[in-house]
């Protein structure tokens, strides 16, 4: 996607062809700063520190902290080392074990010095293929959007909600649950997105306002409590939102705070869907809410605030009373009960194991 007319990936090759850069999303919507990761250790604090952050960006970023390390230390205990290192970063995003795992079978079998020119290989065929999956979201999810069009009168925006950043700076490129709304408003049908706020970090206001005016999408940014409200008035057609692993039943880990979103949906009438590329699916996983890791993260996320001064200065603000502990959990999940479908880049699923099983025979078997 585009930044003042450039198009961007999140994640490239800087110009000496080895060292890898980002964008430094903790810096966004105030400042474009990218950041040059040149060894294993800074991948891995990139994805700890949420410079980079979003299930398929951080899966990525993994491909290439592998290819990384391979430089340094292409041996068996070098690779089995930075796998171990990456893996323990985040734990609910289940597309970072996936990625890892991933790179250890391409690399594994062959010898030390063939290593480090196969693991880049692998990861920027891991990127490409994140692209090429989150574009085949998008066109399943715009069939969505336009059946909800045909229904509603000429012209009348169709009122689409959102929680936390599922968009391009998620993912390589396209984004998941912002792909369909790119392709919508692209084809010319009228979109508005409610954007929840997300706190804690404000993934909602910081990025996902920033990639939707980057990209002349019309939206407005909602407090986190507002959705429940706005549906109960008519003014919500669907709600889509991104995960961060969805069991093979269907249930689905997203940021804090989906769950109360899909309740409001059910007790509304409004369709709740969940866009994600099939890396997203723990296929091991039947039940959620017992078996999926959910992140705690610092309390300080809690109790303080991220924002621009009235002098252009960014600056972080206390909000909570002195004295008050926080807790912060990052993600919940979502029974597959309350999701009308799942997204995904074959096509939509109900969001049960036979829905899932039926989309990816092979995937599903595979487990
Ligand atoms: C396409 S990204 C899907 C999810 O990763 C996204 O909705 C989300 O919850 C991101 O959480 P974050 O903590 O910002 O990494």
């Amino acid at each position: 996607m585009k930044i003042n007319g450039q198009a961007y990936r999140t994640i490239w090759l800087a110009q000496d062809g080895w060292r890898v850069c980002v964008i430094d999303q903790t810096r966004l919507p105030f400042r474009f700063e990218t950041l040059t990761l040149g060894s294993t250790g800074q991948a891995a604090e990139a994805i700890r520190s949420m410079v980079v952050r979003g299930a398929p960006l951080i899966g990525a970023t993994a491909a290439y902290g592998v290819a990384l390390a391979m430089r340094e230390d292409p041996s068996d205990a070098g690779l089995e080392a930075a796998l171990a290192l990456l893996g323990a970063t985040r734990p609910t995003a289940v597309n970072l074990h996936w990625a890892l795992s991933r790179m250890r079978a391409r690399l594994i079998g062959l010898k030390a010095r063939s290593r480090a020119q196969a693991a880049y290989a692998e990861a920027a065929l891991l990127c490409d293929e994140d692209v090429a999956l989150c574009r085949a979201i998008g066109e399943h999810g715009l069939t969505v959007i336009s059946g909800i069009a045909a229904r509603k009168p000429a012209g009348e925006p169709i009122n689409i909600l959102t929680h936390c950043n599922a968009g391009w700076l998620a993912t390589v490129d396209w984004g998941t649950a912002l792909a369909p709304i790119y392709m919508a408003h692209d084809a010319g049908i009228p979109v508005h997105v409610w954007v929840d706020e997300t706190r804690p970090r404000n993934q909602g206001a910081a990025l996902t306002a920033y990639e939707l005016g980057g990209h002349g999408v019309p939206h407005t940014v909602i407090s986190d409590n507002a959705g429940g409200h706005l549906m109960q008035h008519g003014q919500v057609d669907m709600v889509i939102v991104g995960t961060d692993r969805t069991t093979a039943t269907g249930d689905v880990a997203n940021k804090i705070g989906t769950y109360l979103k899909a309740l409001a949906a059910h007790d509304n009438g409004v369709p709740f869907y969940v866009a994600l590329p099939s890396p997203t699916i723990d296929w091991s996983l039947r039940d959620g809410l017992r078996e999926i890791p959910i992140e705690e993260r610092s309390s300080r996320e809690v109790t303080h605030l991220s924002g621009l001064s009235e002098t252009g200065e960014v600056e972080q603000v206390r909000v909570v009373a002195p004295g008050s502990n926080a807790a912060n959990p990052a993600f919940d999940v979502t029974p597959a009960r309350l999701v009308t479908g799942l997204i995904t880049e074959r096509g939509i699923a109900p969001a049960s194991s036979e829905g899932l099983a039926k989309l990816f025979p092979d995937l599903a078997g595979a487990a």
